[in-house]
């Protein structure tokens, strides 16, 4: 992963050199105390050390034993979904991978419905297995399985924690399972058991995403001109200071797209505290330069804009034309066109001044995906210590959660009263 601030210098809001020279001491110190966090296996920091510490044999033995399915359905929400979709999204493979978190009933249904159950993995992950929505789709899920005349059984692999009920669900049903590590948050999870056991499941090279995630623990040092990580951490946390309240994160590729939704968790959840934050909006180039990109550039300047890419791709040429209008596109590709359109756009947002920071990696493989996710992860971390907030707690999603379970007479929670004592202002 490369990182390239230069266009977030001199900008509104900007940093300058004399900027990043101050906050480099702070930088050393922060990774001081990350480091620490690291060696002691500490709640949060713990997930940094992922690349060494997972395990993919026990990840393939978990999953070997399912034939090489048609199709892996994660039943699971938030941290416990995105690492794996963003890996199945970027990567090909001729088992398909689908997502049942939300609660959605018709799409639910209509998903349910269209696949082929009987040769299909379903994937339950919950770290906590209390999460109301992954659990009532499970239930959904596996009367679909019985409906259709499949052994749920047969065909269900858990990942969870040590207790709860989805462990208890595979004791009592010995179910192939897999446990989210100690001491990992969910949204710090996708180099794990949690994000890694699909793209097992589709057969990609899990331990090449943990050597990129590797790749990236070595570039970690004590000073953000030696680490892309730190950096791109170092950096909006600057930005943010000094008005940059929204981050828009604008992969350049279709396959990353699920990759600036799995950032969005990651930089809310982990960073959105104490009136401190930075909004993570998510966008995708070329095609919200069509729309978004008005906002980014002539909105408030309020803002910072990550520009994602990898620097290969496979290309498709552009056929030549004889409409005169169209010449310059003939004898040119897809990809060079992408190129040129990232090219513009980031000189279009320094040309208004706005700060936007180049991220690349080499390509859209399982080792650079591991490096970006790790890099990303590590940056957030970075960020967090630099803003002195509890990077891997989230009080606010937890509120929710209670409220809704009172709600629904899953146990007595005062957070639901507030549901009661609504405000309303009605205009039918
Ligand atoms: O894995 P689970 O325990 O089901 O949690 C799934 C998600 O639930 C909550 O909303 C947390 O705030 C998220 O960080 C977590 O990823």
């Amino acid at each position: 992963m490369r990182v390239d601030l230069g266009n977030a210098l001199e900008t509104t809001p900007g940093i300058t050199t004399e900027t990043l020279d101050r906050l480099d001491e702070r930088v050393a110190a922060a990774h001081d105390r990350i480091a620490a966090g690291m060696a002691d296996d500490e709640f949060g920091y713990a997930a940094l050390t992922l690349p060494e510490t997972a395990d993919p044999d026990r990840i393939h033995a978990a999953v070997d034993g399912f034939d090489r399915p048609e199709a892996v359905l994660t039943v699971g929400i938030g941290g416990s979904a995105l690492g794996a979709a963003t890996l199945a999204t970027a990567l090909e493979s001729d088992v398909d991978a689908y997502v049942l978190d939300n609660v959605d009933p018709d799409d639910a249904r209509a998903l349910l419905d269209d696949l082929p159950l009987a040769d299909t993995v379903v994937n339950v992950v919950s770290k906590s297995g209390t999460t109301a929505e992954t659990l009532a789709n499970f239930l959904v899920a596996r009367e679909a399985m019985a409906d259709a005349g499949v052994d749920w059984t047969d065909r269900t692999l858990v990942t969870t924690g040590e207790s709860g009920n989805l462990r208890e669900l595979a004791d009592r049903h010995g179910l192939p399972s897999l446990p989210v590590p100690d001491g990992v948050p969910g949204r710090f999870s996708a180099l794990s058991t949690v994000g890694l056991a699909v793209a097992a499941l589709q057969g990609h090279d899990v331990e090449a995403v943990l050597a990129g995630g590797r790749d990236g623990m070595a570039s970690l040092s004590g000073s953000l001109y030696e680490s892309p990580a730190y950096a791109y951490g170092a950096a909006t946390y600057a930005l943010a200071e000094r008005g940059a309240r929204t981050n828009a994160v604008m992969p350049y590729a279709e396959s990353l797209e699920t990759f600036a939704e799995w950032f969005a968790q990651l930089w809310a959840e982990s960073l959105g505290k104490d009136g401190l934050g930075q909004t993570p909006a998510r966008a995708l180039g070329a095609t919200d330069q069509h729309s978004q990109l008005q906002l980014y550039r002539a909105g408030p300047p309020d803002k910072l804009v990550t520009l994602v890419r990898p620097t290969e791709r496979a290309d498709v040429p552009i056929p030549e034309t004889d409409l005169d209008g169209l010449a310059y596109l003939g004898g040119s590709s897809l990809g060079g066109l992408l190129d040129a359109e990232f090219e513009a756009t980031e000189a279009s947002l320094a040309a208004a001044d706005v700060p936007n920071v180049r991220v690349e990696i080499d390509r859209v493989d399982e080792r650079s995906l591991g490096e970006l996710l790790y890099g990303m992860e590590a940056a957030c971390v970075l960020y967090g210590e630099l803003a002195s907030v509890s990077t891997f707690t989230q009080p606010a999603v937890e509120w929710g959660k209670k409220a809704a379970r009172g709600l629904l007479g899953g146990g007595d929670f005062p957070e639901a009263d507030a549901v009661t004592e609504k405000r309303e202002l009605r205009v039918d």
